[in-house]
Order: structure tokens, then sequence, then C-alpha cells
């Protein structure tokens, strides 16, 4: 099934119509596609991508729509999504890339392959594990075991010392007050605890040395307290052995490190907003395992067909025979092309994602900024992947790879990077 035809060769190589007329289809400068036909490539591709992006928009919606409206939003957003996709779909059709049922794949396929991910890893938290012959929960250390160490009561924490920056940096107001207030009047037993007690609480138990009970009388200042979240994250409290992410300051300048009780402060010290890029040694083994062996699967099956005496490029082939014309093809549409950019991306997302996991709880970032450098990246990459010459194969094959092992460097630590400094010179 995969190995499908598209409709521009397919009319021309069937025995369907025997000696008969066969259609006339009009190719367009998209028609040239060189891979197989099966699903459609470009419908997946969007179908996953807004599928993505309309549950962010759902999931961000929460708390700050009322519930009617967020229903609206929904429909609205899943009526977008279906035009969208049939647009796409259509437009496949129009060019004579594929038949209506590859577009259909195509959308299955999208979807399918963020409810596949998704699926597997909720079901790998919350599943239920098969135990000495029964079914049963897994415990708290099981599902910290999978979580890697990323402690969910710590990653709370974090969140809760996050609102604290704010709160710190917030002007004399009655949210300030109200978090560092104890409740006046006669009252039997313990007084009852502030938010703030228990916020020191959780500050002592990461670790945290120095801190001065009553951030009202201490010396902190907006400038320090949001220099140190910059600098240090309030994100290393989701690694249990990196306790130090929070100090109090002496004079508004000074940052030592001296201040903190980390094990690994020097470590972090280099880094001078929180997005610590920690050296190929904090690599998670196992997803460059992962991506190492799902570059050298693909590979060996592309050789292996050749050893079979199937030729991976037969699609190639007949997209030349039949294309109208030779300067329609492009060869970044063919399937050695796609499966080398494809490897690429996998190992630079292996190298790169991980030393990203920290930003996600990092002070937040200036959106237009990030946008308008995302774009210009892309537009830059596609530039200069359009630039690399062909004349030498090799040459041609290692750049790409290198090229698309390099973007994800940028995407996931240099852009953040520079959204988070906007963000903090807006500050
Ligand atoms: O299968 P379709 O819709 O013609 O799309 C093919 C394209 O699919 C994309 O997913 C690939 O990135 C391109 O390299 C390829 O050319």
């Amino acid at each position: 099934m995969l190995m499908d035809h598209r409709p521009f060769w397919w009319v021309q190589e069937t025995t369907v119509y025997g000696k008969g007329l066969r259609p006339a289809l009009r190719q367009t400068p998209l028609t040239c596609e060189t891979g197989p036909g099966s699903p459609s490539g470009h419908v997946q591709g969007a179908s996953a991508l807004m599928y993505v992006v309309l549950q962010h928009v759902l999931r961000a919606s929460k708390g700050r729509l009322s519930d009617g409206r967020r229903r609206y939003l929904a429909m609205t957003l899943w009526m977008l999504y279906m035009i969208l996709m049939v647009l796409v779909g259509a437009s496949r059709l129009y060019t004579a890339t594929h038949f209506p049922h590859q577009t259909l794949l195509g959308l299955v396929a999208g979807d399918q392959s963020w409810h596949g991910h998704r699926g597997a890893t909720d079901a790998r938290i919350y599943g239920p594990v098969y135990d000495r012959g029964e079914w049963r929960k897994r415990t708290n250390k099981e599902v910290d075991q999978l979580l890697e160490g990323e402690n969910i009561v710590s990653f709370i924490k974090s969140i809760m010392l996050r609102w604290l920056g704010h709160v710190m940096i917030m002007e004399e107001g009655w949210l300030p007050k109200m978090m560092n207030a104890r409740m006046e009047g006669e009252r039997r037993g313990r007084p009852k605890k502030r938010w703030m007690d228990d916020i020191l609480r959780d500050v002592t138990s990461l670790g945290v040395r120095n801190w001065r009970t009553g951030w009202g009388q201490s010396e902190i200042s907006e400038n320090t307290v949001v220099k140190s979240f910059l600098k240090y994250g309030i994100s290393s409290a989701l690694v249990g052995s990196e306790d130090h992410f929070l100090y109090e300051s002496k004079d508004e300048d000074s940052c030592s490190d001296d201040d903190f009780n980390g094990s690994n402060q020097e470590e972090t010290s280099d880094y001078s907003d929180g997005s610590e890029f920690k050296g190929f040694w904090s690599i998670p083994p196992k997803m460059l395992l992962a991506s190492v062996v799902m570059i050298a699967v693909s590979f060996g099956a592309y050789w292996l067909q050749r050893l079979m005496g199937v030729d991976p490029q037969w699609s190639v082939r007949l997209a030349f025979k039949w294309c109208e014309r030779p300067e329609w093809i492009h060869v970044n549409t063919t399937p050695l092309f796609s499966l080398v950019r494809d490897c690429g991306s996998m190992f630079g997302i292996a190298l790169a994602a991980p030393n990203n996991t920290r930003v996600r709880s990092q002070p937040r970032h200036n959106v237009v900024i990030g946008m308008v450098c995302t774009l210009s990246l892309m537009l830059a990459f596609q530039m200069a992947a359009d630039a690399v010459p062909t004349s030498d194969v090799r040459l041609f094959y290692g750049c790409q790879f290198m090229l698309h092992a390099v973007k994800p460097f940028l995407l996931f630590l240099g852009i953040p990077r520079i959204a988070r400094l906007a963000k903090h010179k807006q500050h």
C-alpha cells in the first residue's frame, strides 16, 4: 500500500485503459513529486502540526476563558482544522499528485502520529502494570522511575516557586500582602499557616541556604530576583540534585555562587539565562541510542531493498519518465533526501532536546520575538539547503544531514534564549 502510485504517472503506466484513450492530466510546477503516493506527506504533515497547535491553544485557554467560550473556541478551531485539511487534500488532488484515498490516509496518519505518541506516553505513565498474575496501578516510585528523576512533587513545587518570583517582583499591593498575611483574631490550636510558610518550607527542603524569612524585610530587589531567576532557572527544582536556584541577595548586583547550596554550582554558573546547555555528557544515552538505532534501521532498510533487487528509487524513475518538464522535479522530494533530512533532524533533536527540558519552567519569553526568530531561521535554513551544490552527491547529502542536525539546536536552545532575553529587557 505504501508503494502506491501517483496519478500523473499511473494514468500513463496502467494497463486498465488497454489501447484506449488515457485521461489527460494537466501537470503544474507542483505535480512532479518523486516519492511514492501513499499516504500524502502534505496532508500528514499539516494534520500532525495543526493538531498540536490546536491542542496547545485549547490548553492555553484553560482558566482564561469560561467553559462556554472554550467550547465555542474548540468548535471553531476544529472546523478550521477540517477546512484546512480539506483544502490541503483538494490541492493535492488538483495537482494530480494523489488519489483521494491517499489524502485520507495522510489525514489519519498525521492524526495518529500525534495520538500514538501521546497514547504511548500516557499509557506508560498512567497505564496499569501486570504484576504476579494480575493488573494493578503503578506505584508513585514506578511513576518516578518512568519520569527518570523528574519528580512530580518537585515539579509542582517549582511552579509554586515561580509564582513566588512573580509575587516578589510585584509592586506593594493586595496580592503580596495577602501571601504574607496571617489571620488576625483569636484561634484555637495551631496558628493558620500562611501561603509563604509552605513556600519557605519548600525552599528549605530544596536545599536553598540563607533564605531570609519574611521577604518583606529583605533587600531583594526586582533586578536581583529577575537576574537570579534568569541565571539559574527555577527549573533546577525539577531535578533533585540541582537544588540551588534561589538566592538571597546581599547587595543588588552581586550574584555570588556562594549563596547556593548546589552540588554542581560551577556547572550552571556559566549560563546567563537559565537555558543551561550542559554539554554532550548530560544527554540521556537512551535518546541518543534510539536515534542512532532509528537511523541505522532506516538506512538498513534502504540498502536491504537494494540488495534484494528492489529499486528504492523506483518512484523517482517514474516521475522523471512522465513529468512534463524536468525543471519541475526537485531533489528535496526524493525518498533518499527525505531519509537524510529526517535522520539529520532526529539526530539533532536527540542531542538538543534533553538540554531544553528546563525551558518549560523558565521565566516567560517574548512570543513575538520568538516567532520572528523562528520564521527567519526556517527561511534561512531553506535558503541554505537550496544553496548546497548538487555536483557531488556525498557532499550534498553530508551537508543536508549536518544542516538538519544543527537546526534543532537553534530552535530549541538558541531562539528560546533570545526570546527570554528580550522579555527580560522588557521587564
Ligand atoms: O506526499 P505528498 O503530499 O506529495 O508530499 C510529499 C512531500 O511530503 C513531505 O512530507 C516531505 O517533507 C517532502 O519531502 C515530500 O516532497
